[in-house]
């Protein structure tokens, strides 16, 4: 029996001839398997999502990564054909579940898109196409059909001292995959920097003052959840959060 409930916003999908409203499995697996929690994959409502209703019945929030990217009009930028491909529907339920868990005080871990909406949401912005910018590494998913070669692990960020990262993976080199063509590029002012690339991209972020665990990635720790220590230790300690917020007193409740 798995304890704490755990919502994660649903991407719209295209599949057999019907619109999804779907997660994709290794997230739902890690956060069983590496949190011990049960996932609740949330609609994508293009009206909008009470998420206040969602958020008065979980212990903790999961955003994923996807391969769409959140729209610029959340940051003052005009979209180019270096911004595509879209899901406004994501985009609005993400951010919001982002805030009002933060707001709220309920565990929150965001994932490859999640870090950016994660970003976004706190009035920070994002940088397109980064492996074109001077400096830059190829962060972007290698071609391949071999999912664990595409989501191998492959370069080094440094874990700051002291960091809430620091205080489950421990702090300095750590190794990590990569498979996104965006980034985060003005850091919101409510995020602090974790973890940083060889190259400076923003590989994890925390939230400032944030009443409880708050925590973004721009990597996929997801997918090696039960052969990866550290990916194990992200997953621990999101579900010792999970189960912290689970079992406090009523009277704590908001
Ligand atoms: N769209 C963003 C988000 C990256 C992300 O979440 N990637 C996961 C997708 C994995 C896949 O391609 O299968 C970006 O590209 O920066």
């Amino acid at each position: 029996m798995h304890s704490g409930l755990v919502a994660i916003p649903a991407d719209i999908r295209s599949l057999d001839g019907y619109v999804w409203h779907a997660a994709p499995d290794q997230y739902i697996m890690a956060a069983v398997n590496g949190s011990d929690v049960l996932p609740l994959i949330v609609p994508a409502l293009t009206d909008g999502t009470d998420v206040d209703m969602v958020l008065d019945r979980v212990d903790g929030v999961l955003i994923s990564g996807s391969r769409t990217n959140v729209h610029p009009s959340h940051y003052g930028e005009e979209e180019t054909e270096h911004h595509g491909p879209f899901d406004p529907a994501r985009d609005r339920l993400s951010m919001a579940l982002i805030r009002r868990s933060i707001e709220r005080g309920i565990p929150l871990l965001a994932i490859c898109r999640g870090i950016q909406e994660l970003n976004v949401a706190l009035g920070g912005s994002l940088a397109t196409e980064i492996q074109e910018l001077p400096g830059r590494f190829d962060h972007r998913k290698p071609e391949t059909e071999d999912r664990d070669i595409a989501f191998g692990i492959r370069h080094s960020i440094t874990v700051k001292q002291g960091s809430c990262l620091a205080s489950i993976v421990g702090d300095g080199e750590v190794r990590v995959n990569s498979l996104h063509r965006q980034a985060i590029s003005k850091l919101a002012p409510r995020l602090a920097v974790e973890a940083v690339a060889e190259d400076g991209t923003v590989e994890a972020v925390s939230v400032i003052d944030a009443p409880g665990f708050a925590i973004g990635v721009q990597w996929h720790p997801e997918y090696w959840v039960g052969s990866d220590t550290i990916s194990d230790k992200i997953f621990a300690a999101f579900g010792d959060a999970v189960r912290a917020r689970h079992a406090r007193p009523a009277e704590a409740a908001e």
